[in-house]
């Protein structure tokens, strides 16, 4: 079975709404994401479930606090039985290193753990905020670096750094993208944005696709045609 490169995300407040887009596809077209919303409401059994029909789970919450906690919390989540799980970068290397530890301490050690670096909601008017006189794509580079050096399997970046961070890293890193947008789609909160098959190309291992995908008229041909336009 080839290797699904899109991730669907799946942020509904509703769990029926979430199972009828789920029934229309299958783990050879998509992995499936899990984030805050829907694991707030419905919890480690909904995530279970989809882990019980096959489907890569990548449960994406994001943990970021001292590192007992976060290292206890993925090892939690690793045994969910979930394809790949994330931290904040910005939690620093002493915190994602006790979380690789845990997860490879773990009933489930093949969990893969990326670390989020800048959000692709961000730009540089927004970053400077926080931290001045920084570009996105320096303070990813910084981030990927110490994710990378603390033993993770990759960042969750925007395709926009995907190139630089090639160049730096090896073909095994891999780079995770949010922020991805079919030409002529609705950006909604995203700021930096990147096509499906320009993301491709600029070497990202797997694409996250939210709204593009579970808010279009016919999901599943719109996926089938991101499937069909990135293996061409
Ligand atoms: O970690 C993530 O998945 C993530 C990181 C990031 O920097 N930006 C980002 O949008 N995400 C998630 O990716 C999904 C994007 O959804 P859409 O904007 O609807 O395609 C959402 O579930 C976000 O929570």
């Amino acid at each position: 079975m080839q290797d699904a490169r899109v991730i669907v995300a799946l942020d509904f407040d509703n769990i029926d709404t979430a199972d009828q887009l789920v029934a229309q596809l299958d783990p050879s077209l998509c992995k499936l994401k899990v984030g805050k919303e829907m694991f707030t409401l419905f919890g480690p059994e909904f995530v279970k479930s989809l882990v019980k029909r096959g489907f890569d789970v990548f449960l994406d919450l994001k943990f970021h606090d001292i590192p007992n906690t976060v290292a206890k919390a993925c090892k939690a989540a690793a045994e969910m039985g979930v394809w790949m799980v994330n931290v904040h970068a910005s939690g620093g290397d002493e915190m994602m290193k006790a979380a690789k530890k845990a997860i490879a301490e773990s009933s489930h050690p093949q969990t893969k753990l990326i670390a989020v670096t800048v959000l692709t909601s961000m730009n540089d008017e927004q970053l400077n905020k926080m931290v001045p006189n920084v570009t996105p794509a320096q303070q990813v580079e910084k981030l990927a670096r110490l994710t990378a050096e603390s033993g993770l399997d990759g960042v969750v970046c925007s395709a926009k750094e995907a190139v630089m961070l090639r160049g730096q890293h090896s073909d095994e890193f891999l780079l995770v993208t949010p922020g991805i947008r079919p030409a002529g789609s609705d950006v909604g909160d995203q700021k930096r944005v990147m096509t499906p098959v320009d993301a491709i190309n600029a070497g990202v291992s797997y694409l996250v696709m939210g709204r593009p995908i579970t808010q279009a008229d016919k999901p599943l041909e719109t996926l089938q045609a991101i499937n069909h336009s990135i293996n061409a």
